[in-house]
């Protein structure tokens, strides 16, 4: 391993205190910050794409947004991620912070296994043309401005009509996603290591409209039909997009995925447990 990236908790003091230990403890790398980062600590000002391709190791220093921030700008790299829990939830920022260094002794040594999470890709076609693609760990979310009317949401599965959701939104989550807004809007918790998308609406006006697990293998498109000047497109809760009548929205799984270095002392329900408030086993 020779460059490390480190991606800190935005205008976080102690992301900023424990990024400038590891620079400290590892004289040898060439250790590189996000561009917030670098700049709070003086650091040389480095690219998000040249840090992308850069990087043989990302060290995440935040919480679960921090981690999705990180992953988007390695973009296609499946470079491993160290998540170190500075956040409130922390569901995919496993290492506490007192085990940092033991566990990038670990990852030195190539002691380490990574828990590799599914990523989708996600198109905005407007006209026929492709407006936005981009690519997701989390989810993709349809939905409405709080003063806007309920939406129609015509949505097929690998061509095939399913259903029409009048709804305030839509969500299609992966396995990562299925514990964020997902879980909220009534879907099923999903284990990561299965490859899936959960496709759920939101507050649905038909009772009998739920979660759907469609395997990861096939096309869902998302036609919206109803005329609404309040209506976004969000793609893992980090950038937003307004939609119009028309709009398709089509998702695919995507052939990069997010490599997770995992605690090998926490296993995945354990931290359900213990995030969820499931109380003692
Ligand atoms: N009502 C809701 O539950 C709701 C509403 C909007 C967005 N979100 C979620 O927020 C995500 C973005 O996260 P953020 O931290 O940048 O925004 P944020 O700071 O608004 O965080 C929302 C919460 O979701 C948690 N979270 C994020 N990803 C998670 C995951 N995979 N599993 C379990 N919990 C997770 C975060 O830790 C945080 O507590 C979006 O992808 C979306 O799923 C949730
Ligand atoms: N280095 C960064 N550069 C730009 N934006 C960042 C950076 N780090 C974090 N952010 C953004 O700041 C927001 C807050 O970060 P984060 O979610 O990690 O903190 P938190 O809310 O305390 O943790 P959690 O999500 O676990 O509750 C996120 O939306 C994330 O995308």
């Amino acid at each position: 391993m020779q460059t490390l990236v480190i991606v800190a908790k935005k205008d976080n003091p102690e992301a900023v205190a424990l990024a400038a230990r590891i620079r400290e403890h590892y004289p040898h790398l060439t250790v590189l910050g996000d561009r917030s980062l670098a700049h709070v600590l003086g650091w040389p000002r480095v690219e998000d794409r040249e840090l992308a391709a850069r990087a043989d190791l990302t060290v995440v220093l935040g919480g679960d947004g921090t981690l999705i921030y990180a992953a988007r700008l390695l973009g296609g790299r499946g470079v491993p991620i160290l998540g170190v829990n500075l956040g409130s939830l922390g569901f995919m920022t496993e290492i506490p912070v007192e085990e940092l260094f033991s566990t990038l002794e670990e990852v030195q040594a190539g002691r380490f296994q990574v828990d590799s999470r599914m990523k989708l890709t996600c198109r905005l076609i407007r006209n026929g043309s492709v407006l936005i693609e981009d690519e997701i760990l989390n989810d993709v979310v349809i939905n409405k401005g709080a003063l806007a009317r309920i939406a129609d949401h015509e949505t097929s599965i690998d061509g095939v009509p399913i259903t029409t959701y009048k709804a305030d939104g839509v969500i299609l989550a992966t396995p990562t996603g299925s514990t964020a807004y997902s879980l909220s809007a009534g879907g099923p918790i999903v284990h990561p290591s299965v490859d899936c998308t959960v496709l759920s609406p939101i507050c649905s006006h038909a009772l009998t409209q739920r979660s759907i697990v469609v395997p990861a293998d096939r096309t869902i498109r998302i036609t919206l039909r109803s005329e609404t000047a309040d209506t976004y497109l969000t793609l893992d809760g980090q950038t937003g997009h307004g939609l119009q009548g028309g709009d398709c929205i089509e998702v695919v799984r995507s052939a990069n995925r997010v490599n997770l270095v995992r605690n090998p002392r926490v296993a995945y329900f354990s931290i359900l447990r213990q995030k969820l408030h499931w109380g003692e086993r």
